[in-house]
């Protein structure tokens, strides 16, 4: 196993930049071996037991801005690890592929770790395990002695200062504001914050004056982005490439902050970087590839045990080895396997073991009681929910449209539904043929004369007239036409909606009709009936002309029964329609629609705020940011839950007033009970919405989780068509929707008058707060399973 070339073929580097044979690291043909790895390891271990300045020392400088960090080294005795990493394996569930594999790492406390590695290697995939974003497949992390995610070790939380790669702040905020919130969290007093706030801004050269985050350059929220991290003076510092798009100059001076920082020894510092060479001010260098770390250690030892100039080339020549050894793994045969995968191990992380080995596991720290602000911070805030208010209040002083969105969009659409919806057809035209006699003429205007005082057969005139007159009304035009064929093509050619016809002697064979009772000829019984011709392509306008023409002949008789003094209840249909026992003898649409309306504007209006709220938040990293700064995904709905509640009881109230008041649509119910379902419905759309905004990621699918349950519940909560009409199937479905019972609940308090007493209307509130601990449960489950998984 020992004979197997890893490093054949590599041309030694000739130029200033290129590696020597370094500390018997190398042959000079370039080839190693992995006994030359063993030795290596051996050495490496020795020397760290043997030294007591082995681990790397603390360096320190004095923080002077603009100038360039006098690194003066203070050797120190062996550190306890503040973060150790081992054996770590890590893959994403929709990843391709392992992303840390047997992944060791040891940061000694109170020093500076720069993790180096190519882009895509794991880097922050390591850095999110440790400040508990994420889990780990197998390996284990510990920070200042505990797990990272665990109760009470503080991380997430003050324990870590946390600045990821992404900006992750809110753009909307000045400065001093996002600090202001991040203090806050972190559990600072004000005054603490505002002293830290100015220091830290003229460390770092943020514009002071009180610009908006987004207003400044890339590089300046690059600093707002560490100062956030730094506001709190966390024992431990996770710098995701801080350096990024930074001035030379004010990059050396973050580099010599975090030197300050690190003075003591109480302070430890991972940071990651594009730029080599600055790296090398780090106490110890992580070199990192392809999910392993090649090697571990200061940068001086480094470089002489890889006898390089820089640490470019000590990078090169590692990762050119891990290549060898992995090429050579694979074309090993299997039966080999075992021992070839030892080799390989050995090869990909010389003496990072043996570094970890010389470390105490426990932070030394943990039995000093006089270093307190070492110890994990266990702080418990419970103004994080407070922190959170503010920063949503904050939030939308700056962005006014979701709230103009609250009050405007009720305004219109409850004022649209009043004005377009069940309202009336109006100036629908009947053609009319009338043989009976000329009154077309006289048509809508009373210029017949009365009943006579003994009303025959003889002395019974213009009746058709009179009826005529009956069915005329605001929506119904009637048009005279000359013959029947004439009005039947003006209703072919949608001229007309229906054609009437008056047969000739009309009013004569009626009166004989009404005289004559059962005794009436065939002719007059023929002669006495209208015929009628109707366009049904419109079911709600057909419908309701029919209805109409129904009831303008009831009234018609009834007319001619008073007038003529006969029994009013001798009518041709024997049914007497009473005074109704809910509702109106001529029921609107509107009013049916109405309770399912203001469920549906209650319900999607909370659903659209808190997706668009709570995504604007997750977009950028920028709820992210506040997990790892300790706040709680609890403590962050909860704020959410308030000011959601707020914005919807005022689109409630808006809602209801436009429609209860100025549309003036009924309602014979307690407005109580219709104000707490809608207040509970808007409650449910919230966490639907809460629910939405878990799944997804972007605000497109968002857009198309919303829309594909606006229409299905629309459609199936009984709002534009009674549930009792839908197939069987969709029947018990559409009871079992969020909206349905509740819609059905509103609609018998505001039509039928009903209290909580009555079992449809409580089975309404009873399915609405099912459904909202439905939509709770599920939510929260869903953060689980995305926290377990990620
Ligand atoms: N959430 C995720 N789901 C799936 N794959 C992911 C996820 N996050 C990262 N990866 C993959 O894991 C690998 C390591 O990513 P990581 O961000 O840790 O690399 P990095 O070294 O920090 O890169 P860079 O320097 O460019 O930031 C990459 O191949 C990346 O595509």
């Amino acid at each position: 196993m020992d004979d197997i070339e890893l490093e054949e073929g590599v041309p030694p580097r000739a130029n200033g930049n290129g590696c020597g044979n370094g500390h018997g690291n190398g042959h000079a043909n370039g080839g190693y071996r992995s006994g030359d790895l063993e030795r290596i390891r051996e050495e490496l271990s020795t020397a760290l037991r043997a030294a007591p300045d082995a681990v790397p020392a603390v360096t320190t400088t004095v923080l002077t801005s603009n100038a360039p960090a006098a690194a003066a080294a203070a050797p120190r005795g062996p550190r306890a690890a503040a973060i150790s990493i081992r054996n770590a394996k890590k893959s994403y569930p929709l990843g391709s592929g392992v992303v840390l594999d047997g992944f060791n790492m040891t940061v000694p406390e109170g020093t500076i770790y720069s993790l180096l590695g190519a882009s895509g290697c794991g880097k922050t995939t390591v850095l999110s395990c440790v400040v508990g974003r994420r889990r780990l497949n197998s390996g284990s992390v510990t920070v200042l002695g505990l797990s990272p995610g665990t109760p009470r070790s503080g991380m997430p939380g003050p324990t870590i200062g946390y600045m990821p790669q992404e900006l992750a702040l809110y753009g909307g905020f000045t400065v001093t504001e996002t600090l202001q919130f991040f203090g806050w969290v972190a559990g600072l007093a004000k005054d603490v914050v505002r002293e830290r706030t100015e220091k830290l801004l003229s460390t770092l050269e943020i514009p002071t004056e009180n610009r908006l985050v987004r207003d400044l350059s890339g590089g300046q929220q690059r600093r707002v982005s560490l100062a956030v991290t730094l506001i709190h003076q966390p024992p431990v510092i996770i710098l995701d490439e801080p350096t990024v798009g930074v001035d030379p100059v004010l990059r050396q001076n973050i580099w010599d902050l975090l030197l300050h920082m690190t003075r003591d020894g109480h302070t430890t510092v991972v940071i990651t970087t594009h730029y080599i060479e600055e790296a090398r001010q780090a106490d110890t260098i992580g070199l990192m590839r392809q999910g392993t770390l090649l090697a571990e250690d200061s940068p001086d030892r480094l470089l002489a045990r890889y006898g390089c100039h820089s640490m470019e080339d000590v990078f090169l020549k590692l990762s050119l080895r891990q290549q060898r050894a992995l090429a050579v793994v694979a074309a090993t045969a299997a039966a080999a396997a075992a021992d070839l995968a030892e080799a390989d191990g050995e090869a990909a992380s010389p003496g990072t073991t043996e570094l970890g080995e010389g470390l105490d596991e426990r932070p030394a720290v943990l039995d000093d009681p006089g270093l307190l602000h070492c110890k994990p911070v266990y702080l418990e805030n419970h103004n994080n929910t407070l922190a959170c208010l503010w920063k949503n209040l904050t939030y939308m002083k700056r962005n006014l449209v979701p709230v103009l969105f609250v009050v405007i969009l009720p305004i219109i659409q409850c004022g649209l539904f009043g004005v377009t919806v069940g309202r009336d057809p109006r100036d629908l035209r009947l053609a009319v043929v009338n043989d009976d006699v000329a009154c077309s003429a006289a048509i809508g205007v009373a210029g017949f004369p009365g009943y006579p005082n003994n009303c025959t057969t003889k002395n019974l005139r213009f009746l058709s007239c009179r009826m005529l007159e009956l069915i005329d009304d605001d929506r119904i035009a009637l048009e005279p036409f000359p013959s029947i064929p004439s009005a039947l093509e003006a209703v072919r050619t949608g001229k007309a909606w229906g054609a009437l016809y008056f047969p000739a002697n009309y009013s004569r064979f009626l009166a004989a009709r009404h005289v004559w009772g059962r005794y009436a000829s065939d002719k007059a019984l023929n002669h006495s009936e209208i015929s009628a011709w109707m366009d049904m392509s419109n079911q709600y306008i057909g419908h309701m002309l029919q209805a109409s023409l129904s009831l303008s002949v009831l009234r018609f008789t009834r007319d001619i029964q008073q007038g003529c003094h006969w029994n009013t209840r001798n009518t041709p249909v024997p049914v007497r329609i009473m005074e109704p026992v809910y509702g109106q003898l001529e029921p609107s649409f509107q009013d049916f629609c109405l309770p399912g309306m203001i469920v549906t504007t209650v319900f999607f209006m909370a659903l659209l705020v808190t997706v668009g709220s709570i995504l604007e938040e997750k977009r950028d990293g920028l709820m992210a940011r506040s997990l790892s700064a300790g706040v709680t995904i609890h403590e962050v709905l909860a704020a959410h839950v308030i000011i959601q509640m707020v914005l919807m009881v005022i689109a409630m109230v808006i809602a209801l007033v436009m429609l209860l008041c100025v549309f003036q649509l009924s309602n014979q119910g307690p407005l109580f009970w219709v104000i707490l379902l809608c207040f509970l419905q808007g409650l449910c759309g919230m966490c639907l919405g809460f629910f939405i905004s878990c799944l997804c990621d972007t605000d497109m699918a968002a857009t198309y989780m919303g829309v594909g349950t606006f229409f299905p519940l629309i459609f199936l909560s009984g709002m534009l068509w009674p549930v009792e009409g839908m197939h069987y199937l969709l029947r018990s479905v559409g009871w079992a929707l969020p909206l349905t019972l509740a819609t059905t609940a509103l609609r018998s308090i505001m039509g039928r008058g009903w209290g909580i007493d009555q079992p449809v209307v409580y089975l309404g509130f009873v399915s609405t707060l099912v459904w909202i601990v439905i939509f709770m449960s599920i939510t929260l489950i869903t953060i689980r399973v995305q926290k377990r998984i990620s």
